[in-house]
């Protein structure tokens, strides 16, 4: 299978006025093509940095330092202007947390629509795909302006929207945050439907690791700017290997039995000032040693998937899981 994104040691530094922050520090990911990944991850992990270096829509503060970046096979990050316009425009789709932000508040829908799909797109077009993306009475949608669409409709509308051009690359950053709790799986599985059909890859950002697992294909697990676990759904989320993801899953509110509580994760993120040297988890880990303070882990594979962790599959990390 061929691999619509293709990520090596990649390094993305916002200037701020505090110092730089070295949001991805060193990254490396392959998304092959028809996959749906998610990546997950605490907030400030570096998963809507990634996701938006996919496009290259990173802000002006934010610089790549170093590492390659490949989507469709075209180095997102040294392509001519012209290039990359084609690159958002034909090849990916966005989908946004908030679709209140997305849509533009002073235009109807169809019209909306029609800028997406194009100049020729027909009434009858426009209402096509509003209906593939499971809204009711396309005709009153389309003659809408978004603050008269629920939450929920106004994201089935983004979503539509994002699959107008038959993108190779559907990429959702917290796809269903801003929706109430009721409606949220409804509009991921429309999203998920409608890439099943189109055959496109599908990159979904969130920190809803019990969302993901009933949804994605492969897991990257995200904590410090760099994917700490990655491989099928099933192996990282049902029996984790790295440390920081263990402890995400028993953070996690949503499949505990009655009376059990959550444990949250004792100490706080990184602060992301420069290339971490050692192992950025291992002021908050349970079964560190000595070496996790001096040395940089490498991308191995351990029980097949890929782990940042210098004592993975070892018999101190045995005896954590066994606890
Ligand atoms: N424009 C910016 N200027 C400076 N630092 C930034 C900027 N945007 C993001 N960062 C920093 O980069 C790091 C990664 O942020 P990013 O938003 O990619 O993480 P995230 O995992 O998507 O978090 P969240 O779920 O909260 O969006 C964080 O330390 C964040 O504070």
């Amino acid at each position: 299978m061929n691999n619509i994104v293709s990520c090596e040691d990649l390094v993305i530094t916002y200037q701020s006025s505090n110092g730089p922050v070295r949001a991805l520090d060193g990254v490396d990911l392959t998304i092959a093509e028809g996959e749906t990944l998610a990546i997950v991850g605490e907030s400030g992990s570096g998963k809507s940095t990634l996701g938006m270096a996919m496009g290259r829509l990173l802000p002006s503060e934010a610089g790549r330092e170093a590492g390659r970046l490949e989507v469709d096979g075209m180095p997102v990050f040294d392509m001519a202007r012209d290039d990359l316009r084609r690159l958002r425009r034909d090849t990916l789709g966005f989908v946004f947390q908030n679709p209140m932000v997305a849509l533009d508040p002073t235009m109807r829908i169809g019209r909306q629509m029609q800028r997406a799909m194009g100049r020729r797109a027909r009434a009858e077009d426009i209402h096509a795909l509003l209906e593939r993306g499971e809204l009711d009475d396309p005709e009153r949608v389309a003659n809408s302006f978004p603050h008269q669409l629920s939450g929920g409709m106004a994201q089935r509308v983004v979503v539509a929207m994002a699959i107008a051009r038959s993108p190779r690359l559907l990429i959702a950053d917290e796809p269903t945050a801003s929706l109430d709790a009721s409606i949220q799986d409804k509009v991921i599985g429309t999203l998920c439907r409608l890439r099943k059909e189109s055959g496109a890859s599908l990159v979904i950002l969130s920190h809803d690791v019990h969302m993901i697992a009933r949804h994605a294909d492969r897991v990257a697990v995200m904590y410090g700017g760099r994917i700490v676990e990655q491989g099928t759904t099933a192996r990282v989320l049902g029996a984790p290997v790295h440390p920081y993801t263990r402890a995400l899953l028993k953070a996690a509110a949503g499949h505990e039995k009655p009376g059990e509580w959550l444990t949250p994760i004792p100490g706080t993120p990184p602060l992301l000032t420069g290339r971490c040297a050692a192992c950025s988890f291992e002021p908050r880990c349970s079964v560190s040693r000595d070496i996790c303070r001096s040395s940089r882990p490498k991308p191995r594979t351990v029980e097949e998937r890929e782990v940042l962790c210098l004592l993975a599959g070892s018999e101190a990390e045995r005896k954590e899981v066994a606890q």
